[in-house]
């Protein structure tokens, strides 16, 4: 697999060589009889600085095929309805491997998620998948989508190339991109952040200054690859939050050279250059923030993607874990390995999940509040672990599914339980 360094940078790539036109988009005869076609996941006037789009150079143009018609699998890849909105405290054991051959667009679970396709927003969702995608490709028009594997490693084949990514990497594909999600080392489980808003970026650093944080350079894009296979192929389309299908007759993996910024690209969440106190305090945690979707309120994101990795802790005369917590944005956690240090007593296990949703009071359970009171504030590294969150500026929704599926854990407001009252002079 070969891939090309750095974040929306604009790349250039061929698998056969003479494919890529030099001189312009759009020649009157592209090389070999290929087609042009632009991919814009911007408006065409956006400023340059957010402006995405790439060219493709396909065998066949994408217009070749029939109307698409509702899709009848996935049973519980859908946004949730409303109805089970929730101001609780809500937490989730992790979900079981399917039985048979599920593949990743059937094996998706949707959790929650707020806004639409249209608004901005996101949509959360975990998958667990036994089976390759095969002759069929998933196109999301509702939304980018952010994969983070738990368990299994997948390579996700896109018209623009393919990536591979392992647990404690992530992919990003883009709105509207086809892929294919194949398995490479069997079972497979994860989570799925579909951004409905601005795509991802890198946030600003501030005062950190021009380094730190997740580097642009770290992020790999793929190089040019095509199949020539003249076979019926599926198309799911996820559009307006539904899913449709269509379909054609070779395969949609059939771009020979692309240039552009609008690609996907995967990043290992072990270059994170992870940045804390060096004398009190804990940090708020956009401190560790890989990627941003920002809505139109500065600073106030449609979607942080925040990682909690192996860290050095430092902080003297602190309380080094989260503190207790009431937040205007909404905060979705899963668990990649390891345990996280705000909930030392259990219960918050690799391939779980929880909710805190706006202002509901969150924070370290009673048991890694003593610990943490306890300690002498050597400095001590938390290793072994890699927690996340998707944490959104609205109310996250959650489906049929996460209340009733069965995977609720019904005690978690217990781990709150035992706080012994303060005693004043
Ligand atoms: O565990 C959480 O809820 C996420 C979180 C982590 C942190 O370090 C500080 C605040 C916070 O909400
Ligand atoms: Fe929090």
């Amino acid at each position: 697999m070969s891939y090309q360094t750095g974040f929306l940078n604009h790349f250039a790539t061929e698998a056969v060589e003479g494919a890529l036109p030099e001189d312009r988009n759009s020649p009157q005869r592209p090389a070999f009889g290929l087609y042009a076609e632009q991919f814009s996941t911007s408006a065409f006037t956006a400023p340059r600085v957010e402006n995405r789009r790439s060219w493709l150079y396909r065998m066949r143009p994408t217009t070749a095929h029939g109307a698409f018609q509702p899709y009848s699998g996935a049973p519980r890849f859908a946004a949730p309805d409303g109805t089970h909105t929730t101001p609780n405290r809500l937490r989730w054991d992790p979900l079981t491997m399917p039985d048979g051959e599920v593949d990743f667009v059937d094996g998706m679970v949707t959790y929650g998620g707020n806004g639409s396709p249209a608004e901005g927003g996101i949509g959360i969702h975990l998958y667990a998948t036994s089976a390759s995608m095969d002759r069929r490709a998933l196109q999301n028009s509702d939304g980018e989508m952010l994969i983070v594997p738990q368990t299994g490693a997948l390579r996700i084949v896109t018209e623009l190339g393919r990536i591979d990514i392992a647990p404690g990497h992530i992919g990003l594909v883009p709105r509207g991109m086809r892929s294919r999600v194949e398995l490479i080392d069997g079972g497979a489980r994860g989570y799925v952040c579909e951004n409905f808003g601005e795509p991802f970026r890198l946030p600003d650093l501030g005062p950190i200054g021009a380094n730190g944080l997740a580097n642009p350079r770290d992020f790999e894009t793929p190089v040019a690859w095509f199949e020539d296979r003249d076979e019926e192929f599926e198309i799911v389309q996820k559009f307006n939050g539904k899913l449709w299908t269509t379909t054609i007759d070779h395969s949609p993996f059939d771009v020979v050279a692309w240039h552009g910024n609008s690609a996907p690209c995967r990043y290992d969440l072990a270059r994170f250059n992870t940045i804390g106190t060096v004398s009190f305090d804990h940090p708020d945690p956009s401190i560790f923030t890989v990627l941003t979707s920002p809505s139109a309120i500065p600073g106030t994101a449609n979607c942080d993607f925040v990682i909690f990795p192996p860290r050095w802790m430092v902080a003297e005369d602190t309380f080094r874990p989260p503190w207790f917590h009431r937040n205007v944005m909404s905060e979705f956690m899963g668990l990649i390995h390891g345990e996280y240090d705000a909930k030392e007593g259990g219960g918050f296990v690799p391939g779980g999940a929880s909710l805190h949703n706006q202002f509901n009071g969150h924070g370290p359970d009673a048991e890694s509040t003593k610990r943490a009171m306890e300690a002498s504030v050597k400095p001590h590294k938390i290793e072994d672990t890699l927690a996340f969150m998707f944490e959104s500026r609205a109310v996250i929704h959650t489906t049929d599914f996460a209340m009733n599926g069965g995977l609720l854990q019904s005690d978690y407001d217990a781990c709150w339980n035992g706080f012994t009252k303060a005693r004043l002079p």
